[in-house]
């Protein structure tokens, strides 16, 4: 049986070919402007495929997909990106997608010259499904059409990382509870020399983590505390970055329980975890510079006999209470135990928590950007900066002395877990400020509860088939790298 093979190149909006299809073209007498010609050329993140293209009796069979405009900005202001490698992720994204059920063996792309990684990464994304009879659909392997290139495995890689954290993600919370989310993680990162390290409920009561342990007792499965460590093989900033995520495996919402309407898709409140130890393993597959520390505190929040109940005060690691109004605001609880952890044992110079926090942050930007907030204009610089390099965007939130009002003093406790719905993201985010000391490490709070999943009936971004994403695994990992790099 001969591999199905298919070759993929480019086009843009004014109906040119790239420089590799137009020689392609002339090659074959011509040909494939014919079939497109007569197709239509095809628009940003279209496709058209030519089946046995022959010439000469040669059939090959050529997809040409939309790379949108010629003259694509390297910053578009408007939509703070790098459109010319955005449109590459798409349109090599469009190029995959296009070829599901038709039996590839292969596709053998077209390198725009800059923008390797980003189709690369592209391409990976879109062809990635969760269920193996999906998978099994895509095409096999997608490679250069000329052979290796390192800039595209640099995409291969980011791609691999950002998969697994949707495979985490999507998985069913019955079969990634915290201690198979554990074993998973340790399977995969282990053998890059990545130090895997699972704590238990013992663990979480020794370190008096009760604000953490007063959600997991809720449930019969136990918490369990990851923590990762990698080096790299070197550390030109001479800073160490802890990495927080909020593994909650399965938001129920508790005792003030949530609407049982797509409750299922609280499978995936444990996204900043999954981005966290991805991002670890993008850096480590890289061999990326920089001295990293990943902690990320995992439990169910169910609603039972034994979980906090409205108005209960637990006690953080730090001491501070915390009146628990709302049982649903449970992924604060685990993060503020593991940010006192994390300052006092790890002593990082950074920490960046990623966290599926508030049902705000989807009302605020909905699917298109992460809300980052934090009192360093650095750190935000440097993570939005990210998300322009990486298509996978970030934006700075405020959070001001007036949101921690909100939540500050309680009626029963020093803290309240909640607010007003109005500024909720930014009152959680003020909640969290408060367990970071002003004069410790440099902090900032990703809320991605926005871009924990696709948005329903539309590709954004396409290259994201429906279901869990794993942003902003890419956006973090570029963040760690150049912020490591530079001295
Ligand atoms: N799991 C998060 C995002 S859905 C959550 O339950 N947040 C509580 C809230 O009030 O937004
Ligand atoms: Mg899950
Ligand atoms: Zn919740
Ligand atoms: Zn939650």
């Amino acid at each position: 049986m001969t591999e199905k093979i298919v070759y993929v190149h480019f086009s843009y909006d004014d109906e040119t070919p790239t420089p590799v299809l137009e020689e392609l073209s002339k090659s074959r007498n011509g040909s494939v402007f014919a079939g497109l010609n007569s197709a239509g050329w095809p628009g940003k993140g279209e496709t058209r495929i030519l089946w046995n293209d022959t010439f000469s009796g040669e059939g090959r069979n050529i997809l040409i997909a939309g790379a949108g405009a010629k003259n694509a900005k390297d910053y578009c202001e408007i939509e703070m990106l790098n459109e010319r490698r955005e449109n590459a992720r798409v349109a090599a994204g469009a190029a995959v997608n296009a070829l599901k059920g038709l039996k590839v063996d292969k596709v053998l792309m077209e390198l725009l010259p800059g923008c390797e990684t980003a189709q690369a990464e592209g391409a990976h994304l879109a062809q990635w499904r969760y269920k193996e009879t999906e998978l099994a659909k895509m095409p096999k392997l997608i490679e250069p059409i000329n052979g290796a290139h390192d800039d595209w495995m640099t995409g291969v890689r980011a791609a691999k990382a950002q998969n697994f954290a949707r495979y985490l993600m999507e998985s069913p919370a019955n079969l990634m509870t915290p201690t198979i989310f554990c074993e998973k993680v340790t399977e995969r990162l282990n053998p890059l020399g990545i130090k895997c390290t699972t704590h238990g409920k013992d663990f979480i009561l020794s370190e008096r983590m009760g604000a953490f342990w007063s959600v997991a007792k809720g449930s019969a499965e136990e918490p369990k505390l990851l923590k990762l460590e990698y080096n790299g093989p070197s550390n030109p900033s001479g800073k160490t970055i802890c990495l927080v995520g909020k593994g909650v495996t399965f938001d129920a919402g508790g005792i003030s329980i949530k609407p049982s309407a797509n409750m299922d898709a609280m499978r995936a409140d444990m996204g900043g975890a999954a981005v966290t130890v991805s991002t670890i393993y993008a850096l480590a597959m890289a061999k990326a510079p920089g001295k990293y520390v990943a902690l990320t505190p995992l439990a169910e929040n169910l609603p039972s006999g034994t979980a906090n109940k409205p108005g209960d005060v637990v006690t953080a690691r730090n001491g501070m209470t915390i009146q628990v109004d709302n049982t649903d605001a449970e992924g604060r609880l685990l993060l503020c135990d593991t940010l006192c952890y994390a300052c006092d044992t790890i002593k990082p110079d950074v920490i960046v928590d990623s966290a599926t926090l508030t049902g705000a942050m989807c009302v605020a930007t909905g699917w298109a950007c992460a809300g980052c907030f934090t009192w360093s204009t650095d750190l935000a610089t440097k993570l939005t900066a990210a998300g322009v390099e990486t298509g996978d965007r970030i934006w700075r939130m405020p959070v001001f002395n007036s949101h921690k009002k909100k939540i500050s003093p309680a009626q029963l406790a020093d803290l309240n877990n909640t607010g007003p719905r109005w500024g909720g993201a930014c009152n959680a985010a003020a909640y969290l400020r408060s367990f970071v000391p002003a004069d410790g490490p440099e902090y900032a709070h990703l809320d991605i509860a926005g871009v924990m999943d696709t948005c329903p009936g539309a590709d954004d971004p396409s290259y994201i088939s429906k279901g869990m994403t794993g942003r902003p695994t890419r956006t973090l990992a570029e963040f760690c790298r150049a912020y490591s790099s530079s001295s």
